[in-house]
């Protein structure tokens, strides 16, 4: 970083108007993205949730579920937005545990790749390293598993649930503007004969310097990097059908960098930890 800020404020020295004229920002050429400015936008802003101070709904609670676990030790739970259903579950993991998950990944960590059709491939869209990590990696794994399931009600183990996804963003890193649901019955999800993803439970694994805040694009909020905290979402409604407004992104990081796991929890084993309903509003 210093040396990049030495080399930068070298050449403004030497070329000011040089300089300038390089640094007018140019769009990338996206047509397909009307969401563009939302995105944009969003990610301009270290999180922004507008309305909030006067929506009395959006409130903050210890989170027991009727859990053993979690009456011993509640996790504080924030209410981000209620459509789409967003939480935040502060310091979900320990410094240590965070530190720990990362090391685990670390090694395996490829260039993170996007289902296109029946294929996986890197694209222009996503920018990250990632690396799936089996609960057999550590056993501190299974404990997370069974915190994650004590939070949301929710059966995690496989295949009702994925192995959980490590993404390290480096500076420039994003997610541009997608769903984490298949979207299409041909998608390699469906391989795990359990379902479409039904809800996404994803923990900040870092704190970030700037930028990498996570945007939810119609629902018009984000959420910045909460180090230790975890967020939480339904990716379908309880007919089934995706939540078209769950649209989100992973904000350019600007400064450090950023890490995250992603646990997909998937349609089947929840059938009665979440009922299904016929109403599309639910
Ligand atoms: O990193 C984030 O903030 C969001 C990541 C995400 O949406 C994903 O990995 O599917
Ligand atoms: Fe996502």
């Amino acid at each position: 970083m210093a040396r990049n800020v030495l080399k930068y404020e070298k050449l403004l020295a030497e070329s000011p108007n040089q300089a300038v004229v390089e640094a007018v920002i140019q769009r990338p050429n996206v047509p397909h993205l009307q969401t563009r400015d939302t995105y944009e936008g969003l990610c301009q802003t270290l999180g922004s949730q507008p309305t909030h101070y006067q929506t009395p709904s959006l409130h903050c609670s210890y989170e027991t579920s009727s859990n053993p676990y979690l009456l011993l030790q509640p996790v504080r739970k924030e209410v981000i937005h209620l459509e789409p259903y967003v939480v935040l579950y502060h310091d979900f993991v320990s410094d240590l545990e965070a530190q720990k998950i990362r090391g685990l990944a670390e090694p395996w960590l490829q260039r993170s790749v996007v289902a296109s059709g029946e294929k996986q491939l890197p694209v222009e869209y996503r920018i990250s390293k990632s690396a799936w990590l089996k609960d057999t990696a550590d056993p501190m794994l299974v404990t997370l598993d069974h915190r994650i399931a004590a939070l949301t009600g929710l059966d995690v183990q496989p295949p009702y649930a994925e192995y959980l996804q490590v993404v390290n963003y480096g500076i420039g890193g994003h997610y541009e503007p997608h769903f984490d649901h298949a979207t299409s019955p041909s998608s390699p999800l469906y391989r795990m004969k359990s379902g479409n993803r039904v809800a996404t439970f994803m923990i900040y694994l870092s704190s970030v310097e700037a930028g990498g805040a996570t945007a939810f694009i119609y629902a018009n909020f984000s959420v910045p990097v909460v180090k230790n905290a975890a967020l939480f979402w339904w990716n379908l409604h309880r007919s089934g059908e995706g939540d078209s407004d769950t649209l989100h992104a992973a904000c350019p990081v600007l400064v450090g960098d950023k890490w995250v796991a992603n646990k997909w929890i998937h349609e089947y084993g929840q059938e009665f930890r979440r009922p299904c309903s016929s109403s599309p509003g639910d």
